[in-house]
Order: C-alpha cells, then sequence, then structure tokens
C-alpha cells in the first residue's frame, strides 16, 4: 500500500485512524482468502481520502471494515479515540448510526418507498425541515424533480444520487462512499463532488473508494491498494 499526496499531522483524538488491518474471508468450501493484509489509514475531519486500486484488491471490503459492518480478522480502528475494534455489537452498531453516511456500491434503495422516503430513511421521525433538506439535497444533486418517483423509475445514475442524497441527509462527521460516481456522467460526477466538497469544508472525514480521475483530482490523499 502506498499514498501520495499532502501529509497533515493527526493523532487518535480526531477522526478515523486504520491500523494493522487484516481481514481473512472464509470460502464456501472452507478455505481461506486473505483479502485485506496489514493495512493503515487516517482521514482527519476535514479531508478527503481516496483508496484506489485494481478490480478485486479489497476496496469495498476495507471500507466495509471502516464504516463498522465488517469486523477485521486483526487490526485497530479508531473513531475520536474511541477504540471500535473493541466495541461489542451493539454500541458498534449505535456507533455506525450516528457517526457513518455509508454509501455501498449497490446503491441500495428500498423499491417499496418513494425516492424523498428513501432519502429520509435513516431518520426516525423527519421533522418539515428534514423533508425541505431532503429535497433540497436531491436538487443539488441534480434530481430534484425525480422526489416523488419509485426507484424502479430512475436510472442507476439518478438511484445511486439518491443513495448518495440518503448519506449525506444526517450531516454525520464521517462519510465513506464506495465509487460514488461509477454510474454518472462528468456532470452528475461534478455535482456529487461539489456535494462532497462542501461536507469536507464543513469538517466531515470522507474516505471514498474510486478509480474515476475526477474523484482523485479532489482528494487530499491517494491509498493504493
Ligand atoms: N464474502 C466474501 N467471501 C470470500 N471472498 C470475498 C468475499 N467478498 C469479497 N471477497 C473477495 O475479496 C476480494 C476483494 O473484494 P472487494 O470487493 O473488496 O474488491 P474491490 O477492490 O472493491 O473490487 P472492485 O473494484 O471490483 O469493486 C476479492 O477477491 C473478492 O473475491
Amino acid at each position: 500500500m502506498s499514498e501520495q499526496g499532502t501529509t497533515t499531522a493527526r493523532t487518535h483524538s480526531a477522526g478515523f485512524t486504520a491500523h494493522g488491518v487484516t481481514l481473512v474471508r472464509t470460502r464456501p468450501d472452507g478455505t481461506s482468502v486473505p483479502v485485506l493484509d496489514d493495512l493503515n489509514l487516517e482521514v482527519s475531519p476535514g479531508e478527503m481520502v481516496c483508496v484506489s486500486g485494481r478490480s478485486g484488491t479489497g476496496k469495498s471490503t476495507l471500507l466495509e471494515v471502516c464504516a463498522g459492518g465488517v469486523r477485521p480478522t486483526s487490526g485497530e480502528l479508531f473513531w475520536a479515540g474511541t477504540r471500535l475494534h473493541a466495541l461489542p455489537d451493539r454500541p458498534l452498531e449505535r456507533w455506525r448510526s450516528a457517526t457513518v453516511g455509508y454509501l455501498d456500491q449497490g446503491s441500495s434503495l428500498l423499491e417499496e418507498l418513494r425516492i424523498v422516503e428513501n432519502v429520509l430513511l435513516g431518520i426516525a421521525r423527519p421533522s418539515t425541515a428534514n423533508i425541505h433538506a431532503a429535497h433540497a439535497v436531491l436538487t443539488r444533486l441534480g434530481i430534484g424533480h425525480l422526489a416523488e418517483s419509485w426507484p424502479r423509475k430512475c436510472s442507476g445514475g439518478e438511484r445511486q444520487r439518491a443513495a448518495i442524497a440518503r448519506a449525506l441527509l444526517r450531516a454525520v462527521p464521517l462519510l465513506i462512499f464506495d465509487e460514488p460516481t461509477a454510474s454518472l456522467d462528468a456532470r452528475s460526477a461534478t455535482l456529487v463532488l461539489d456535494v462532497l466538497d462542501e461536507a469536507r469544508t464543513e469538517g466531515a472525514a470522507i474516505l471514498v473508494a474510486s478509480h474515476d480521475d475526477l474523484v482523485l483530482n479532489r482528494a487530499d490523499r491517494i491509498i493504493h491498494l
């Protein structure tokens, strides 16, 4: 693993740190697959770090581990000094809900909910202000006109932007986005990156996996797997 770009002083007291992370998966036939091997990364508040690399090198898996969705086989994960790797399941899940805006590679939406309802999913009892904010973020992402549409009537890129809107709506401090521009043309990708820039300026720590030069060019640092 190698890094390029500027490096700022970071400590375990702010932002996200992964140290010596290893993950071994087990195939259905019982054989072991080493997926992550002794990975280290840090993402400070107000910084966007991009994980890049060939297909199958473990980018999505690393993001899932950092988001608290998969436990590493070994290694340490910290958020603002909290030892995430030592948390039991329920506190880890509470940390994840309160702290992480996660976009998976499939940009999964619930088909039985309209786009704006999908965006509001992470909020238990949406207020009028939350609903206005959901419409506003959809508009920023160029799909405000689709707020009342059903996901099945939307294109891949529109669905992807709706999933991004959902991850952004709660203004959480850690955004972990897997291939956020994968289904987007340059114009739509730029809308997404402008919104991410705004979140970064407001102090979010942002970790993305991407091959897209538009994303790589905006990153503060790049980690090559
Ligand atoms: N549940 C699993 N069980 C066993 N192996 C898995 C599992 N999930 C992923 N892998 C393997 O782990 C490796 C890394 O997968 P991952 O999806 O993290 O790669 P990636 O770099 O994100 O790839 P891509 O760029 O194609 O999305 C791959 O070889 C994959 O086959």
